[in-house]
């Protein structure tokens, strides 16, 4: 590969290798689990979080909610119709949950996210989206700036929900059902670099009942 089509994909080299280390690490770790999926590096931690975190983390959720905010397009394109929570970093559990997950994915904490809230109740939805950013749009030079390419998603389910609410990779015929306390593993990209088309995923419709999942995006480069 010459070195204009490398730099023709922001952060690819960044992302190759992060993609590496970290198959590597969870492949090496007995509490985690590859889930199959034919086209993405995906993963899965039973009991990450106790009964207990996940309810406290859904009583930070329910007093920090406020509409899902998308780059592309508003809250009310009913694109995603979820609530998201900022969670105070600095709370000790927040912090804590965070830290544990940068050691079990073994990625320095800089480079993660705060990590964010969800609630999705009856109707509610994230459609089909990827979670790394399309370098052509109008944020690529904000978010390049801050931290840049995002490369692994970390997302926990909270709760059991009475009905509806999988997580769906619509291209991969996959769909997983919130289990609460379980933590979910994704490349963003290609073992080469480039961004993954397969990771295409939705948050789908909660039917009954409420869905709460803590999500934790980390980028190439320090965040912020
Ligand atoms: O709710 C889900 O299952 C998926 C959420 C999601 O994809 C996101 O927040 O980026
Ligand atoms: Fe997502």
């Amino acid at each position: 590969m010459t070195a204009h089509s490398l730099s023709a994909v922001p952060d690819q080299e960044a992302l190759r290798s992060l993609g590496a280390s970290v198959c590597a690490r969870l492949a090496d770790n007995a509490a985690v689990h590859r889930i199959a999926a034919p086209a993405i590096a995906l993963f899965a931690v039973g009991d990450f979080l106790a009964d207990h975190e996940c309810a406290q983390l859904c009583r930070m959720i329910d007093a920090a909610a406020r509409p899902s905010g998308l780059h592309e397009m508003d809250y009310d394109s009913g694109y995603r119709t979820s609530f998201s929570a900022d969670l105070d970093p600095q709370h000790p559990l927040t912090a804590q949950v965070s830290a544990r997950i940068d050691a079990l994915i073994g990625l320095p904490s800089p480079i993660g996210e705060p990590l964010q809230g969800q609630r999705y109740t009856p109707g509610q939805e994230f459609k089909p989206h990827n979670d790394w950013f399309y370098t052509s749009e109008s944020y690529w030079p904000m978010e390049a700036a801050r931290g840049g390419q995002r490369s692994w998603t970390a997302m926990a389910y909270l709760n059991a929900v009475e009905a509806g609410g999988a997580t769906a990779f619509t291209l991969q015929s996959l769909e997983i059902e919130p289990t609460p306390g379980a933590l979910l593993l994704w490349n963003n990209a290609l073992p080469d670099g480039t961004p993954n088309e397969a990771t295409l995923h939705a948050g789908l419709p909660v039917i009954a009942g409420s869905k709460y999942i803590v999500t934790k995006w980390y980028r190439t480069r320090a965040f912020g």
